[in-house]
């Protein structure tokens, strides 16, 4: 049996449910678990990297922000270092949306290897969404302000995968935002 195989279905099955009432802001509202499938194909197929607790942490990286999962549910379903990576990329809800940011901005650089890889999927598959088309509701100023932030939290991200920052970098290119 290949155990990695067995434990990456695991993982997408407990998004999947965890996920299963929730909808992108596109205006189809297209099913959420597309985006955490997403990072983590991103994480493999173009990062190139085949670490499966950074699989697991990408397929799970939005459970505890936007569902009842606590990490505890997670450490003891998948194990100490993905519930460690999955709360390194997880914002603090108790904060303002405002300090949420900033906070993002500030910690990337100290975050490990690991989260940063998840980090920089996250954000290339958010800013090709938005290329895609515009979430319900936000003008093209909002767009424009979201591939801002993004580039400054992708500056603490740095030196982690060559491939992602490279794709990254090109998409800030053709917004005309400097990293
Ligand atoms: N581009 C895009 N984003 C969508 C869509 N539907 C949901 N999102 C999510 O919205 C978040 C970005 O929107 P914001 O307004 O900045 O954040 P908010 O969720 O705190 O309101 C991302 O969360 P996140 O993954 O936690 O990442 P991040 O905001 O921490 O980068 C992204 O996954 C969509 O259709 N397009
Ligand atoms: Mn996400």
């Amino acid at each position: 049996m290949n155990s990695d195989a067995v434990l990456l279905l695991e993982t997408v099955n407990f998004a999947a449910e965890k996920h299963r009432n929730q909808r992108r802001k596109d205006p189809e509202a297209t099913p959420y678990i597309n985006h955490p499938i997403g990072v983590a194909r991103i994480i493999s197929h173009e990062g190139g990297v085949a670490d499966i607790e950074v699989l697991q942490a990408a397929l799970l990286h939005d459970t505890v922000e936007d569902t009842d999962t606590s990490f505890a549910e997670l450490e003891s379903k998948f194990g100490p270092i993905v519930a460690r990576i999955v709360q390194e990329v997880t914002d603090d809800k108790s904060l303002s949306k405002q300090d949420r940011k900033r906070q993002q901005v500030e910690h990337a650089a100290h975050c490990s290897r690991q989260a940063k890889v998840v980090k920089l999927a996250d954000k290339l598959y958010n800013l090709r969404d938005l290329n895609r088309c515009t979430p319900s509701g936000w003008t093209a100023e909002r767009v424009q302000e979201y591939f801002v932030w993004a580039s400054e939290v992708v500056k603490g991200l740095r030196g982690t995968n060559y491939a992602l920052e490279e794709r990254l970098e090109e998409l800030f290119r053709q917004r005309g935002v400097q990293l």
